[in-house]
């Protein structure tokens, strides 16, 4: 009688419902993604990671793994080439979290504006790579009013460059965001992409937000120029971050900005149904009913002002400055924090009673909030 020999997944283990979801196609054990090495991978048919394990020869070329499956949407810590080269199926959660992201930034932009006394439907703002994370920002910087220059060369040459402006003109705006990913090579690198020639650009007014990737900017350049406020999610060296640049932030958090549930969560799914393709397997989708209850409706307190309104939403989805509090003075608690990072909802999972600001109102909705009566 022939054995049938179940499948064994490695999966890192801050991919959330790693059992619940994928433990219906084999074995699954988990590690820490840092942890996950040669010899943990040598008798893995599938791996699941994060952006914490590099996937190349070095991880892969002694195992039997034949997927691997990336639920983040970074692409720098796999070497895709190898694994096409050694027929290795390859997938990755593209967009899993572009919204998570999205949210973060105008949270941290609402913040700011809140501490500046400012009206952020005053201000421009530069978005810098115009892909899932780039057009969920725009969208949601509409609502707010706020008036955008998208910078996309790939596409513009793809597309046209009908509504797109190039680097110098972005960079002119009050608010400049980057959400491109981290390359090293090709006519469009963004290693390095905002130097130190492009921060001479810059003015003490302008605010810059980082929550891509570390490199992006050039961080030691970065220290030399005088800005309205840095928002620095992603770090050049991390976990080991520059203590200067934490100073120097108006907000710091341990690029944790994808890192919201439902992000977290999509990754994980997407990842799944593309495995269960892969080994012709039955979707099993009876782990939805053990999902976390949405939070309760919110009830604004403070509506005579769209912007204080909005502000005091926002903080009861998620208190953006306990990811700045818990790196800013113990930046050795980077990994820590995230590897544990408290659940918050994004806002379209968020109910919040109707307001007498007609204005607010409209905003909440063009942010997907749910309005109730
Ligand atoms: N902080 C965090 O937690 C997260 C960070 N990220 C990072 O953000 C990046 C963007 O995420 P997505 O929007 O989902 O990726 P995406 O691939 O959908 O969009 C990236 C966009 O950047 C553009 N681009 C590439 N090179 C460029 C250049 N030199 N100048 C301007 N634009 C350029 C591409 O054409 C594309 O439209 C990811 O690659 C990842 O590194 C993504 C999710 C979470
Ligand atoms: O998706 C990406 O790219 C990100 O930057 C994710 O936020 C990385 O998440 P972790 O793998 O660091 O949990």
């Amino acid at each position: 009688m022939t054995q049938i020999v179940q499948r064994k997944l490695l999966i890192d283990d801050a991919v959330p419902y790693a059992q619940t979801i994928f433990g219906h196609l084999g074995k699954v054990m988990t590690l820490p993604g840092r942890e996950i090495n040669a010899e943990a991978v040598k008798d893995i048919d599938a791996l699941i990671v994060r952006s914490r394990t590099q996937v190349n020869a070095e991880l892969l070329a002694d195992s039997k793994v034949s997927y691997v499956g990336s639920t983040v949407v970074g692409l720098d810590h796999i070497d895709q080439d190898y694994l096409a080269n050694t027929q290795r199926h390859f997938y990755s959660a593209q967009g899993c979290n572009a919204n998570s992201v999205a949210e973060f930034v105008i949270h941290a932009l609402i913040l700011l504006a809140e501490q500046e006394n400012f009206d952020i439907s005053t201000k421009s703002l530069g978005i810098i790579g115009v892909g899932h994370v780039g057009k969920l920002l725009h969208a949601k910087a509409q609502a707010l009013g706020v008036t955008c220059l998208l910078n996309d060369p790939p596409r513009a040459k793809q597309e046209g460059n009908q509504g797109f402006v190039d680097l110098e003109h972005a960079l002119q705006a009050d608010i400049i965001s980057v959400h491109t990913p981290l390359t090293f090579s090709g006519a469009d690198k963004t290693y390095h992409l905002i130097n130190s020639e492009k921060l001479a650009l810059l003015n003490p007014q302008q605010i810059l937000v980082n929550a891509a990737r570390g490199g992006i900017i050039d961080e030691q350049a970065l220290l030399q120029t005088h800005l309205k406020a840095k928002i620095t999610d992603c770090w050049e060296n991390e976990p080991n971050i520059n203590p200067e640049l934490i100073e120097q932030s108006f907000l710091v958090s341990p690029h944790i900005a994808g890192h919201s549930f439902e992000a977290k969560l999509a990754g994980s799914t997407m990842v799944y149904h593309d495995l269960c393709s892969f080994w012709n397997e039955p979707q099993k989708n009876d782990w939805q009913q053990k999902l976390p209850k949405i939070p309760k409706a919110i009830t604004v307190q403070n509506a005579e002002n769209w912007q204080k309104g909005l502000f005091y939403v926002l903080q009861k989805t998620h208190l953006i400055q306990n990811d700045d509090q818990a790196i800013r003075h113990n930046p050795s608690n980077f990994e820590g924090y995230r590897r544990n990072y408290p659940t918050h909802h994004e806002w379209h999972k968020q109910q919040v009673k109707v307001t007498k600001n007609q204005k607010l109102n409209c905003i909440l909705q063009k942010l997907n909030f749910q309005l109730i009566g």
